[in-house]
């Protein structure tokens, strides 16, 4: 009875909030993909809360009467929250609920709380307290070990006040460790990456046994589970789930791809579908000023990059995240703007960091005031630093998906943030291809700029010995040569640019590459192929290298978003953890960089100064590179580290 009458008042708060849910009905392209493996006779409910629906005031917490005490008690006391963001009023204005949900909102709009604070009401319904012997009664899946270590800390703030206990299974970590928290503590919340949760499911029947009385199943960032080719996992997961359970899926996109290979098979077929975005709504925030300045690689590229950096009010007013497009990029520019900006903190987070690290390098990002993280689209998305006033691009995004994520590392929850975008001439096309629609205006650089101070450059390029440039080229050439056909060029000319690229740090001795490198890499042009594979070409009735380059390479970024995603299987965001595809070459191979090895630790700072891989650590600790040599057999960096010491801080 009690449990009515809340919700009679909540119905009449929401009505006082001029929220009618009835209001928008369902969209036609909803049932037609409803077909569900158990059942596909339902039709679903879908519920459209598009901004435009939105009242102008957001609601309280407090005005959802039925949730439980103690939540109430952790938005109050924990988080300090007072009132909703639009995708938590539309999960929870819908609550109580055992219905499935899809629920589509755009990034940093407070989906995290959305979800666990649904979920933790469906197992918490009319005041019941979960027992110990109930096992796992929420499980929440997320692509990536960052955002899934994020997620368990916001759980455990949600569940202060209650007896629960949260698990956060993610690879990389010691499976043996996980296993003895899970058999000797109670295991009510549990968030994992799909890797580590298949293995522990299908080796550990402890766990197995306890998510037979799973109640609540999340699968977070459901698009970039799928884009980062966690289909299969994903499918063995759910064979394993109980079928009587609630699904929340919470995705950016909602695409037809999400819906044949996820949610048909996740969701039962009534699900809601809530779509805070609406189809008309750009998935940038619209308070987040977007802006693209062409610039080519020369002498001034690194001033103008300098002169944003230091000058440009978003880039002072609090943190800046610098997304380039591969790792190696990414090392070259936090050696960059640590000899450019002296003044601020330089971060680096790619995927030559170990786990650890990682941790360690986002925790202290997360609590400077102004720092700098230069990264790879590892940090693209989900992954939640609060105060990021720009995000700078520099070189064409692999996606406009991810040029969208890696915006909403900014102008989260409604705050003020900024984004600019660094294009070379030859790839401005993206923005009239792929932005057309996204409200980016032009910057201009600023004329007559002094070229960045020479002992500066000159620490840069001695800082980046002979094979460290090799690797930078190969990398940026493989990365390329995957955009080339989207951008509409000849296959060459990413040829020429890393060249240029390479120029504008003062290097010009630019590595020599063996013409079947350049061949396996498709970066010669259709014309200048000739005889050796016009047979091949022709008898396929087609130019057998494509547009594409081939895979029998390794390569080092982090993007090459047209490759199939299914061959491996990952649980962090971080495509240079896949197994190593087999190859041997001379002095082209892309295989350079150091292994990974048990020596991978993330107490490097405490060791004295010696040889270590550059694995360990990050650039704001790693010595210079000038002074390197490396052993192709151990893969490693052995460094001398005479400039160590002018580090200013550890990371
Ligand atoms: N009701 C609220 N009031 C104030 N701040 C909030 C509220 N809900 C969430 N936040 C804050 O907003 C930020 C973004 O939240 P969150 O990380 O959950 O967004 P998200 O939608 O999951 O983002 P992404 O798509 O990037 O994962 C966080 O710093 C979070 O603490």
């Amino acid at each position: 009875m009690l449990h009515r009458l809340a919700f009679l008042s909540q119905r009449a708060t929401l009505v006082r909030h001029g929220i009618h849910q009835s209001k928008l009905i369902v969209p036609k392209i909803g049932q037609s993909l409803l077909q569900r493996q158990y059942s596909a006779a339902a039709a679903p409910e879908v519920v459209d809360a598009a901004p435009e629906s939105a009242p102008e005031k957001p609601m309280d917490f407090k005005d959802i009467e039925m949730l439980h005490p103690d939540t109430q008690r952790a938005l109050d006391k924990v988080f300090k929250y007072k009132t909703m963001s639009p995708v938590q009023q539309a999960v929870l204005t819908r609550l109580p609920t055992d219905n499935d949900m899809f629920v589509k909102a755009k990034t940093g709009t407070g989906k995290t709380l959305a979800f666990l604070i649904a979920a933790l009401e469906s197992v918490t319904k009319n005041n019941q307290q979960l027992k110990y012997s109930e096992g796992t009664s929420i499980l929440i899946i997320s692509p990536t070990r960052e955002l899934a270590h994020q997620i368990a800390v916001e759980a455990k703030k949600l569940v202060k006040f209650y007896p629960f206990k949260v698990h956060c299974l993610v690879g990389g970590e010691k499976v043996t460790a996980q296993k003895m928290q899970l058999s000797r503590n109670r295991c009510d919340i549990v968030v994992a990456t799909p890797g580590r949760l298949n293995d522990l499911l299908g080796s550990f029947g402890h766990l197995r046994r306890a998510c037979e009385n799973l109640k609540v199943l999340v699968l977070d960032e459901a698009d970039q589970l799928l884009d980062m080719g966690f289909k299969r996992e994903l499918g063995d997961i759910l064979e394993q789930l109980p079928a009587k359970r609630q699904t929340l899926l919470f995705s950016a996109t909602l695409s037809d791809t999400i819906r044949h290979d996820l949610s048909d098979s996740a969701l039962s077929p009534n699900y809601d579908l809530i779509d805070t975005v609406g189809d008309q709504d750009v998935q940038t925030h619209l308070h987040v000023k977007q802006s693209s300045m062409v610039l080519p690689y020369d002498g001034n590229f690194l001033s103008q990059i300098q002169h944003i950096m230091s000058t440009h009010p978003a880039a002072n007013q609090g943190k800046v995240i610098v997304f380039l497009p591969t790792t190696k990029q990414t090392m070259l520019f936090a050696d960059v703007l640590h000899e450019l900006l002296p003044r601020r903190r330089v971060h680096e987070i790619h995927s030559l960091k170990n786990q650890s690290q990682r941790a360690r390098i986002s925790r202290n990002f997360r609590q400077s005031r102004n720092d700098i993280l230069v990264t790879t689209d590892v940090s693209a998305r989900g992954v939640d630093y609060p105060g990021v006033s720009l995000v700078l691009q520099i070189g064409v995004p692999s996606t406009r998906e991810q040029y969208i994520h890696r915006i909403g590392r900014t102008g989260r929850a409604g705050k003020e943030g900024e984004g600019i975008l660094i294009l070379s001439p030859w790839e401005k096309s993206f923005l009239r291809k792929e932005c057309h629609d996204i409200p980016i205006e032009k910057l201009e650089a600023v004329p007559d700029l002094e070229p960045v101070d020479s002992v500066a450059l000159a620490n840069i390029g001695k800082n980046m010995d002979r094979s460290f440039v090799r690797e930078v080229y190969t990398a940026y050439l493989g990365f390329y040569s995957s955009r080339l056909n989207q951008l509409g060029l000849p296959r060459s000319s990413s040829l020429e640019a890393g060249g240029e690229f390479l120029n504008s740090f003062g290097i010009t001795d630019i590595p020599e590459l063996s013409p079947s490198f350049k061949q396996q890499l498709g970066l010669v042009d259709r014309r200048r192929q000739g005889s050796s594979r016009g047979s091949r070409g022709d008898r396929f009735g087609r130019d057998q290298f494509s547009d594409r380059p081939r895979r029998s390479f390794s390569r080092d970024d982090d993007s090459f978003d047209r490759r199939p995603r299914r061959s491996f299987s990952r649980d962090d965001g971080d495509f240079d953890r896949r197994p190593r595809r087999s190859f041997s070459r001379g002095d082209d191979d892309f295989d350079r960089r150091p292994r990974r090895t048990s020596e991978d630790g993330d107490d490097f700072e405490r060791r004295p100064r010696r040889s270590f891989s550059v694995d360990e650590g990050d650039a704001s600790e790693r010595p210079h590179r000038h002074q390197s040599s490396r052993s192709r057999s151990s893969g490693r960096y052995d460094f001398k580290t005479t400039r160590g010491s002018s580090r200013k801080y550890k990371d």
